[in-house]
């Protein structure tokens, strides 16, 4: 069976409790009807019962029996039958499922026969060393959406439990090495009418509601007549929850269950919002805190989440406090919810956003900003060498749409305006305890020893996880630096690829410009000569009057002017991306030479493992001896060496942790972070690029606009000539001098279109000799003209269009 790998190790629990029949130290075989069991295979024991490892007939399935005190048989008989009637209702994944229940004989006792959980209780899970400082975070998850839903169901079948806690919450492992936590033990659970309200007195100290722990534990009566509704396991989950998240209790009194009285101080006089109240010295403060500790394991997305929830649970005032239909509404919320890794390179910190499966880019931005500082106008967010709005097209659509690969896979977070390096965030490492030099080893000093013994193993674990995510982090500070190098070369090959485009439409925006000068300039003489040779006043007017206008536009240098412009800035762009590529290839290089991290064969991972074991196994050794309680020679010298080796580990570990990874970490974020600052800064030179790009663009778009009017006005004028003026020429005679003089000057404009002008050149020859056929020659300019208008037309139709390029302007401008 395949367990996540923080859970694969045994814990106490089942070390203590050996799940094989037949490893037994064979003890009496004891069976009733359907259940027989070894009472050496003792699973737990409570104060109502003992509870076994057993086998079903007639099939052999491992089971588990509860086997009631013969008191609790006798006395208590009701209770235990109580809560065999209310199980046998049940049937929930959540809800440990009851198979039968039996009499032992000759005792008479019940035994009641249920499913086996495997993994314990949640109480033994968290007494462990390894979650000492709470549950990882997909556990963590686990075990609040399985106790939420079995609380539902309890609900629904109008069941208040009235003894949550982590004892109460059994793991059983499935098929798949999945966990499921199920709501055992309902000796204390009743069931209730609506609105009914329950006075008799349950529960576990610790997580009791404040009123009931005064009426329990305090025996006062404050009011008379006490009603404790289904808030009161509102309150109990509160704590529980914490427990889970945290690895300790909310509220602890200096001095614990004796100090009873601060207990109540505690819990009945803390501020809403308050999460936790801690008494460090005896009289001493109450430290509280609205926050969860720094060592708590979950995730800053997700610690977001769960604070207000607490805080909502924990309410002293129960008028205030959550109902459960508000804390189901949360938790269901949650479990909806979709989450998406995004490693933040100005702090070094991989953070996991929860997102709403509705929301949009803009509240997961708002979220960003929240947990990175940074606001959403200054994020640059990259999957792979993309930026995220490229993947997902459609920065409207909700967040469940995006594709599989952004959800599951690793984002990176840069901020677009500041390039300073912040210091890197590393969660609380507490200070490991001293071993005190106290000799003889007695059983006080036993005592101390495991207490100190289990909590270096806590820490061992925490500084374990802690190397594990050090790595973890120089490898997404290395991806963080490549990411970006990688996006930044995709817009430099972009706009080098745009770049030769650009230069070829300018070259043929420069061709039709030209051409059009050219073209005006011949209409321009050919109306000359009209408004010389016509023999009608009004006509030599009109053509005049064209003349006028013309020249206008022939004297306007506006678009020879843009046209030097775009070429001018296109010149600019060319230099400024040699000279980028070259800084980019160039740092490159410098980042695959400066090498700072930790290397595989460093062994960090490995060693941090080993070490923590080491100082695992000294401290099981410790707590055997102090359920021993008496030492012989050897093992008190094997005791002593034990406590020099545990501290000769924990500064190895702590080497480890402190001198090797975190060094190395921190260096590894000075350098990619700076690396990463001047990425930035030829992040934002490629937009500035980007907008000369734009200005080339929009100079060119100003130029076809131009043109355009001018094909216009081109088609216009001929067509006027058209119908105003060659008619009327019709027939008149030719002023031979003048039209001579037309052709030599026309001679320095015929550069561009030699054929046009030759041509015109021999017509005004023509037009000297014989003015009768002005017409046919004005007809045959004014077609060939038609004809050039037509071609320029088509040219511009042909060109490319600016935004044709995949130039990145919009999208830069844009963001
Ligand atoms: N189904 C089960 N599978 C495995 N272990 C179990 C199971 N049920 C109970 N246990 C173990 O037995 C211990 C005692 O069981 P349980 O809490 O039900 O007894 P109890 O006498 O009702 O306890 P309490 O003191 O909380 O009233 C549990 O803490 C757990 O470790």
């Amino acid at each position: 069976m395949h367990l996540p790998e923080f859970l694969s190790s045994k814990y106490d629990h089942e070390e203590k409790n050996s799940m094989s029949l037949s490893n037994k130290e064979n003890k009496n075989w004891k069976s009733t009807e359907t259940f027989a069991w070894n009472e050496g295979d003792v699973l737990g024991k409570g104060a109502t019962a003992v509870v076994y490892k057993a086998r079903r007939r007639p099939n052999g399935c491992v089971c588990a029996v509860k086997y009631f005190h013969e008191r609790v048989s006798h006395h208590f008989a009701s209770v235990a039958l109580r809560e065999i009637d209310l199980l046998k209702k049940l049937d929930h994944r959540n809800v440990i499922t009851i198979y039968a229940v039996e009499r032992d004989s000759p005792s008479g006792n019940y035994v009641m026969g249920m499913e086996l959980c495997e993994g314990g209780s949640l109480y033994s899970m968290l007494d462990q060393p390894k979650f000492s400082y709470g549950l990882p975070e997909e556990e963590f998850l686990v075990v609040l959406f399985d106790i939420a839903s079995g609380m539902q169901y309890l609900r629904q079948m109008g069941i208040i439990h009235r003894d949550l806690k982590p004892g109460n919450i059994m793991r059983f492992i499935d098929d798949t090495g999945q966990s499921i936590y199920k709501l055992t033990d309902f000796g204390a659970a009743r069931q209730l009418d609506d609105e009914e309200n329950f006075t008799s007195i349950y529960g576990t100290e610790e997580y009791l509601d404040p009123n009931m722990y005064e009426k329990a534990v305090l025996r006062r009566h404050s009011v008379p007549y006490q009603e404790f509704d289904a808030s009161v396991d509102i309150w109990s989950l509160g704590v529980t929850i914490y427990h889970v998240a945290t690895g300790h209790l909310p509220f602890q009194p200096y001095g614990g269950r004796s100090n009873s009285q601060t207990m109540f101080l505690i819990t009945s006089t803390k501020e809403s919002g308050v999460i936790s109240g801690i008494q460090r010295y005896q009289n001493g403060d109450i430290e509280w805190s609205k926050e969860l500790p720094g060592t708590c394991r979950l995730s800053l997305g997700l610690k977001c989440l769960v604070v207000p929830m607490l805080a909502n649970m924990l309410e002293s005032d129960k008028r205030r406090r959550w109902s459960f239909e508000q804390f189901f509404r949360e938790v269901f919320k949650i479990q909806d919810m979709l989450t998406i890794r995004l490693y933040d390179c100005s702090v070094g910190s991989n953070l996991k956003i929860y997102v709403e499966k509705c929301d949009r880019y803009a509240a997961v931005q708002e979220k960003i900003a929240m947990e990175s500082d940074i606001p959403s106008g200054q994020q640059l967010i990259l999957f792979q060498n993309r930026e995220l709005e490229e993947i997902v097209n459609d920065m409207t659509c909700e967040v469940q749409n995006y594709p599989t690969s952004v959800l599951h896979g690793q984002l990176y977070l840069y901020n677009k305006d500041r390039t300073d390096v912040k210091k890197i965030m590393i969660p609380d490492i507490p200070q490991y305890p001293i071993f005190p030099d106290i000799f003889p080893i007695e059983n006080k000093v036993l005592d101390k020893d495991s207490h100190i013994g289990h909590k270096c193993s806590a820490i061992s674990y925490l500084i374990e996880v802690q190397v594990k995510d050090l790595i973890v982090l120089q490898e997404l500070m290395q991806q963080a630096e490549r990411c970006l190098r990688e996006y930044i070369q995709r817009i430099t090959r972009r706009i080098n690829n745009c770049v030769p485009e650009m230069c070829k439409l300018l070259e043929e925006t420069k061709k039709r410009t030209e051409s059009f000068y050219q073209t005006f300039g011949v209409i321009h003489d050919i109306l000359y000569s009209v408004s010389s040779l016509a023999a009608e006043e009004r006509i030599r007017l009109i053509a005049r009057r064209y003349i006028e206008d013309i020249a206008l536009t022939l004297r306007d240098q506006s678009p020879r002017e843009t046209q030097q412009k775009a070429e001018n800035r296109t010149e600019e762009i060319k230099v400024y991306m040699s000279v980028l590529v070259d800084k980019v290839t160039e740092q490159e290089r410098e980042a695959i030479t400066s090498c700072v991290g930790c290397m595989t064969e460093d062994r960090c991972v490995q060693k941090s493992h080993h070490l923590s074991t080491k100082i695992y196994e000294i401290y099981k050794t410790f707590a055997d001896h102090r359920k021993k309680r008496y030492l012989s020679q050897e093992e008190e010298f094997a005791h002593r060496s034990d406590r020099i080796r545990i501290q000769k580990f924990i500064e190895q570990l702590e080497f480890v942790m402190n001198d090797h990874c975190m060094k190395n970490t921190a260096k590894m974020h000075q350098v990619t972070n700076k690396q990463i600052a001047m990425l930035i800064k030829h992040f934002i030179r490629t937009g500035k690029v980007d907008q000369n790009i734009k200005s080339v663009l929009d100079c060119q778009s100003k130029l076809s606009l131009r043109m355009e009017q001018m094909v216009k006005r081109c088609t216009d004028l001929l067509h006027r000539l058209n119908l105003e003026v060659i008619p009327k020429m019709t027939g008149q005679p030719a002023e031979a001098s003048l039209l001579g003089t037309m052709g030599a000057e026309l001679q320095p404009r015929s550069s561009f279109h030699p054929m046009t002008l030759t041509s015109l050149k021999s017509d005004f020859q023509i037009l000297q000799n014989d003015s009768i056929q002005i017409e046919s020659i004005m007809r045959h300019h004014a077609e060939e003209l038609e004809q050039q208008a037509n071609n320029l037309k088509e040219l511009s139709e042909n060109l490319p269009k600016p935004d044709s390029f995949e130039t990145g302007v919009q999208a830069s401008s844009d963001s």
